[in-house]
């Protein structure tokens, strides 16, 4: 038999026949594309030169002409995914013995516990406690950016509840470690390897005391724990750093076998006065505050609504990190963002199944995946602000730049630093707490390169993009692991105003991105990345744009149709060829690709119908907020996703029924698009049976009755349904004189 030790950790695999598909795709795709803007463009030019059209066709010509040009520019970036997919297999059982293994610290974050509810975010703290890792080696933080007691409390009741659960889980290898998630399977076969009456009678017991410990959370909730809204407001804004160890006499003393990982509980300072850069400021007062604690080598993120479904996800990262070919420049190892409470129809597309089984498999064949904000281990010296093989500056004026004055913190830089926290303690030990609120402090970082070159990056408000695309271009590489069982499962917005806010953020915080000094594009190609990974990064920083190719195609040849005017290529005509072509080498790609990923027709219907209403509505205001800010107007605002489940919230969603409660002007353009498609398709039939030139108008008939269809549940939102999920009247009223204004410009452009 082979030694364990000679054995792969890891294996990664190249699937040929796939990657020789999409390259064919790519390809044909390529022609027709370049076919359809030839078209475009040669028209374009004859009209503008012969003088044959009124300016008014021409201008229309041009619009789509730009829209056509943007999306083909996006789409060929996205081809870049295609490329070179590779998936991988890690073997955790064939890691070396346990005291090898190097410290992990895992940073949580939560920031408002009327959004996030004190609960859930204990679930995820406890379930990342009880990760199949050596106790003395895991340290779990838990940034508090709500600065709630209600929060702390919790904390130290979660504690007191991990000291049962932890060897429960160990002692019957129960794998789903989230409580709420284990109490709360429905499947008879419970979830641990001895079904002994002693597991069962255990089980009940352990159930009890998770039902006693939620009630103890649910009641200080309850009792107001979380304050008033004033003061939880001023909590929030204006209070002192506070950091405490949860239980560190109790740890001192514990059996080894009964070992627990170490809690800590982190609320920075905050000021009115000074900015305090969101999850990425918060990540880095973790980052700081940790090192003087623990100063684990590797560092688990996780959102607090993201808890960990599998313990075995710590050792499988462990098998990339601890391998020496990879390790010199692997920065982290991503797993996929996975979600517990999408509902089997999935109308908002909550999965992200583009992103998480088709792209970061892309990149992943490439230099690797961009950071996702949550789920991944990684490297603490890759957040040092240098490249893989380059040391930190020697001298401590230079270092002080870099890192603050913290002489505590700079001792732990160097890679053979050994912390000796666990014998002094933090509580006991008043030096020490000192520094810590010093790491924690709003004005640390004055003057500093934190959130510059430091840690997690403050230039947008997608932290996870950014830092993980700095960090590739300094030369660093991912990887991506994507194993059978989910290793964490988080929760996904479950109503229309939640998905559409948080692609919003999404879009202004990757605009930022693209219109700083750090696009992409050029920075990315600048700085030597391979043009093929370049390509991938970029395509996420363009991809907000496509709403100015979903708002032109939603409107002007509509209104050409209810004009009589044609912009597309008669039916007889051979270029009407290319357009067909192109519409269907697209959509059956796409099918393929949905279906080979795990999906079902359904969901390409509901993907390409969602991709619609971001398009002209998320993906559209984070243009405006950009454009806002740009003209120093507006600072971008990070908008929290709530996650709180109201009854007929959930309820709706399992239907498969759109819920459009409390979403406000971010609406109007869907709406206004669904309403001019219906007048257009009504207009058109009519014009079509009346006037019979059938062939020219084709094009746009056929794209205004597919737009139509794919807005039903728009349409029926506003025009059929009276209950509280319906489009909110005044968004319906709004977006009529949308229409109005449209279709008179319309008359006005193409009857002149
Ligand atoms: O000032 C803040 C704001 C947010 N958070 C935390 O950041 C996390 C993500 O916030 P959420 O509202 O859940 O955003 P999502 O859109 O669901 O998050 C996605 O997008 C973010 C970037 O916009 C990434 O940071 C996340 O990891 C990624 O899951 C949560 O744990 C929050 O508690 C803070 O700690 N402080
Ligand atoms: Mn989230």
């Amino acid at each position: 038999m082979e030694n364990r030790e000679t054995l792969p950790l890891h294996t990664l695999q190249v699937n040929k026949a796939i990657v020789t598909m999409n390259r064919a795709y790519i390809s044909v795709h390529s022609l027709l594309v370049l076919a359809l803007l030839y078209y475009r463009a040669s028209c374009l030019f004859f009209f503008l030169t012969s003088h044959s059209q009124p300016w008014t066709f021409t201008l229309a010509w041009f619009l789509l002409l730009t829209s056509e040009l943007i999306l083909s520019f996006i789409w060929l970036l996205g081809s870049a995914y295609r490329w070179q997919p590779v998936s991988r297999a890690a073997f955790p059982e064939r890691l070396s013995d346990d005291h090898r293994l190097p410290e992990i610290d895992v940073f949580i974050c939560t920031a408002d516990p009327s959004k996030e509810p004190p609960l859930e975010v204990m679930n995820t703290v406890v379930s990342a406690m009880a990760l199949d890792y050596p106790a003395e080696k895991l340290w779990v933080y838990l940034s508090d950016d709500g600065g709630a007691d209600v929060t702390l409390y919790a904390m130290r009741q979660a504690f007191s509840f991990a000291k049962v659960w932890l060897p429960f889980c160990r002692k019957y290898g129960v794998r789903t470690r989230c409580p709420n998630a284990y109490f709360s399977m429905e499947n008879k076969e419970y979830d641990g390897q001895i079904r002994s009456a002693e597991f069962l009678n255990e089980r009940e017991k352990m159930k009890f005391m998770y039902e006693t410990f939620t009630e103890q959370v649910e009641r200080a909730v309850e009792m107001g724990l979380i304050g008033d809204d004033n003061l939880s407001k001023a909590a929030k804004a204006d209070r002192a750093p506070l950091i405490e160890v949860i239980g560190e006499k109790e740890l001192d003393i514990m059996e080894d076998h009964d070992k627990m990982p170490h809690l800590v509980y982190v609320r920075r300072e905050k000021r009115p006065t000074h900015p305090h850069n969101f999850k990425a400021g918060a990540l880095n007062v973790l980052l700081r505050v940790s090192s003087l604690l623990s100063n684990g080598s590797y560092v688990l993120v996780l959102d607090c609504d993201m808890y960990s479904n599998d313990p075995t996800s710590a050792k499988a990262a462990m098998c990339f990190h601890l391998d020496p070919t990879l390790s010199p420049s692997l920065a982290f190892v991503q797993f996929p963002q996975m979600f517990h409470n999408i509902s089997p129809n999935d109308i908002y597309c909550g999965q992200l199944r583009e992103f998480f089984k088709v792209w970061w498999y892309g990149c992943d064949g490439l230099n690797g995946p961009l950071l996702s904000g949550t789920g991944f281990y990684i490297k603490r010296a890759a957040l040092y602000g240098t490249a893989p093989a380059l040391d930190l500056p020697k001298d401590l004026i230079q270092l002080r730049q870099w890192f603050g004055h913290s002489n505590e913190l700079l001792r732990t830089l160097p890679s053979d630093y050994k912390c000796n926290i666990v014998d002094n303690g933090l509580q006991s030990n008043g030096l020490l707490q000192q520094e810590a609120h010093l790491l924690a402090s709003c004005n640390y970082e004055k003057g500093t390169k934190w959130g510059k070159q430091v840690g997690f990056l403050y230039d947008s408000l997608v932290e996870d993009y950014v830092t993980g695309f700095r960090l590739h271009c300094r030369g660093w590489n991912s990887v991506y692991y994507d194993p059978p069982r989910p290793q964490f499962l988080g929760s996904t917005p479950n109503n229309m105003n939640d998905f559409l806010v948080q692609n919003k953020r999404w879009s202004s915080g990757l605009l930022e991105v693209t219109f700083s000094r750090f696009c992409p594009l050029t920075y990315g190609i600048m700085s030597g990345h391979s043009i093929l990974h370049t390509m991938c990064i970029s395509y996420c920083a363009f991809m907000p744009l496509y709403s100015i190719f979903a708002l032109c195609y939603a409107t002007v040849p509509q209104l050409g149709l209810l004009n009589g005017i044609s912009l597309y290529p008669k039916v007889s005509d051979p270029w009407f060829a290319v357009f067909a072509a192109i519409f269907i080498s697209g959509s059956c790609q796409h099918l393929l690709e949905v279906l080979h990923t795990g999906g079902s027709f359904r969901m390409w219907w509901n993907e390409l119908r969602i991709w619609m209403i971001k398009s002209v509505t998320a993906n559209f205001f984070g243009c405006l907020d950009i454009a806002i800010k740009l003209i120093g107007v507006k600072q971008v605002d990070f908008g929290l996703t709530s996650k709180v489940t109201e009854e007929d919230q959930v309820d709706r969603y399992a239907k498969g029924i759109f819920d459009f409660q409390g979403s406000g002007l971010i609406l109007v353009p869907v709406v206004t698009s669904s309403i001019l498609n219906m007048a257009a398709l009504i207009g058109g039939v009519w014009r079509v049976i009346v006037e019979g030139n059938y062939s020219e108008l084709m094009v746009q008939l056929f794209l205004t009755l597919f737009i139509t269809i794919s807005s039903y549940p728009i349409i029926e939102g506003f025009a059929i349904r009276r209950d509280v999920g319906r489009v909110p009247p005044l968004i319906t009223f709004f977006s009529l004189i949308c229409t109005m204004v449209l279709l008179s410009l319309g008359f006005i452009v193409f009857t002149m």
